[in-house]
């Protein structure tokens, strides 16, 4: 089975437009759920353009599926993880400045970084995943950093799945398939949306969780919320 978890960063995007709180995000979480998403993510931000610091807090007692909290282990966000104690936290190797996530960890590189931030996490008892690409080497040093699961970086994927989609998997089988014998478990996640998440689902068996924001919440503006997690749950079967 492959958890659908549901990105509501962009439910604080529109909140944050005009200052109040509508969409009100704890509520948008709680019917998320209710309408079948078998996770929560939040990527918040350090300049908290959408979600917020007190969302994350916020929305910890309301979750009652899987919380998982994206991001760059700054302090600040070491910190705010610790506090809160998510089920997962998923570590992305983001600058600042940076859009959108747009790259996946060089784990040979910050090896060291990522064995002692990860280890404080499992101290607390909360697992990790990190943010990578399909290069083997990559999925081979994350081993080593005593993470419990990667979330494979699907924009690529998704950006040629439209040309190829045969060609566009290709690297995430292989990925996949190595990351399965080293005994990592599989998330994956940006740019999947209904028209490409089956495709991958199909192709990588072993897919612990998708976490999915952008295309979801956009295409709930046109099928409505309940109905478009249902879409995106029959994806995944
Ligand atoms: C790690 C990842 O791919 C997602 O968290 C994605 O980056 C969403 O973040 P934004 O909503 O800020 O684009
Ligand atoms: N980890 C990926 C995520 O949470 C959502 O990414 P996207 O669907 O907003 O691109």
């Amino acid at each position: 089975m492959t958890r659908l978890s549901v990105n509501i960063n962009k439910i604080a995007t529109l909140r944050n437009a005009r200052g109040g709180n509508t969409p009100n995000v704890c509520e948008a979480a709680i019917n998320c759920e209710r309408f079948g998403a078998e996770g929560i993510t939040v990527h918040p931000r350090p300049d908290e353009r959408h979600i917020r610091y007190q969302d994350v807090r916020d929305l910890k007692p309301l979750v009652t599926t899987e919380f998982n909290i994206e991001g760059y282990p700054n302090r600040e966000f070491i910190n705010l993880v610790l506090e809160v104690i998510p089920d997962q936290v998923t570590l992305v190797p983001d600058p600042p400045e940076a859009l959108t996530s747009n790259a996946g960890w060089d784990t040979v590189e910050n090896k060291d970084f990522l064995i002692n931030i990860i280890k404080e996490f499992h101290d607390a008892g909360i697992r990790t995943s990190i943010f990578v690409d399909t290069n083997l080497t990559n999925i081979e040093g994350a081993i080593a950093t005593g993470t419990d699961r990667i979330e494979l970086y699907t924009e690529p994927y998704a950006t040629n799945y439209p040309k190829d989609k045969e060609a566009a998997i290709s690297a995430f089988v292989s990925a996949a398939k190595r990351a399965g014998e080293l005994g990592l478990a599989i998330n994956a996640g940006h740019d999947l949306s209904l028209e490409n998440l089956n495709y991958f689902y199909q192709n990588i068996t072993n897919l612990a969780e998708v976490s999915i924001g952008h295309a979801l919440i956009s295409d709930a503006l046109y099928f409505g919320l309940e109905n478009t997690i249902q879409m995106y749950r029959r994806c995944l079967k």
